[in-house]
């Protein structure tokens, strides 16, 4: 495969590392010093764009990509409240996105379990929610990506309680522009609390937990380094080429 790589930080890296391993050829590489220059014709031999870059510069390489006919993965997070106007200018014009808030199998089969719990846990009543996620210190958003989705899928198990999420706390310094927007919940309903911690050197982890009076449920996973977000968004790429519409992880595992 040819591959462009917007955003050549840690994920970038660690992507064209397994790529090359893998055989395949990276034409294009972006990142802060170049991107200014890059043109829709520079990713004419691509086969596919593979993106992880910053929360502010996603969807400029999304429309760069369509622009060049380029199907495109896309792994940054803190954009997100932007996906539905995205998808509709990638659909509108025949375009592939494949997006994903974690691109490894380990979290999407934790997200699945998660949801399971509180749909079963919702018959009973009498659970609250709450998550916990810590990251690196370089990390610019909050709360994860992950953190979102993994709240999204434990608000629709929990309907009878939650319908969102808000940000509980974050011990670091955050600007307000990295900051996801929360939606206010619905009467009757609670928002799941998300704790974000930054803390040196963690990949990612991400805990739920469900706590009733009588017990407590905790599920965590911990990625033990990128490996896992990096072969899936490969996984993905490989995947998206040929295919138009807008893709995430449930297509890929179903
Ligand atoms: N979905 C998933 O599975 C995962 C998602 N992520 C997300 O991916 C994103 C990137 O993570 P990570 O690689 O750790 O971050 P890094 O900060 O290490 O890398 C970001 C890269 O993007 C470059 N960059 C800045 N602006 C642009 C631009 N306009 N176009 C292209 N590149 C640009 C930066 O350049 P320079 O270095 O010169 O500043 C840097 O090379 C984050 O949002 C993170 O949350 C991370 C891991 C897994
Ligand atoms: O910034 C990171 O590093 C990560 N970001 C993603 C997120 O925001 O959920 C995925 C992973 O946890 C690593």
């Amino acid at each position: 495969m040819k591959i462009a790589l917007l955003g050549y930080g840690k994920m970038g890296q660690f992507i064209e590392g397994l790529a090359i391993a893998a055989g395949d050829e990276i034409v294009l590489k972006v990142d802060e010093h170049n991107r200014n220059s890059i043109r829709a014709e520079d990713l004419s031999s691509a086969e596919v764009a593979i993106e992880f870059s910053r929360p502010e510069s996603a969807v400029a390489n999304i429309e760069l990509a369509l622009e060049a006919g380029v199907p495109i993965v896309v792994g940054t997070t803190g954009w997100l409240n932007e996906l539905q106007s995205v998808s509709k200018k990638v659909t509108a014009a025949g375009g592939a996105l494949f997006w994903a808030s974690n691109f490894s199998v380990g979290v999407n089969v934790f997200f699945a379990a998660a949801q399971r719990a509180a749909e079963l846990l919702d018959h009973y009543g009498g659970y609250t929610a709450g998550i916990e996620e810590i990251h690196h210190t370089q990390k610019l958003d909050a709360p994860s990506g992950t953190a979102i989705t993994l709240a999204e899928k434990v608000a629709d198990g929990l309907s009878g309680s939650y319908d969102s999420w808000k940000l509980a706390s974050v011990n670091a310094a955050v600007p307000q522009t990295h900051i996801a927007p929360a939606s206010a919940p619905k009467e009757g309903h609670e928002p799941v609390p998300i704790a974000s911690r930054r803390e040196e050197g963690v990949p990612g982890t991400h805990i739920l937990h469900l706590d009733s009076e009588v017990d407590s449920i905790v599920l965590q996973h911990t990625a033990h380094s990128r490996a896992g977000f990096a072969t899936g968004a490969l996984t993905a790429a490989r995947w998206l080429v040929g295919k138009q519409g807008v893709f995430t992880m449930e297509d890929l595992l179903k």
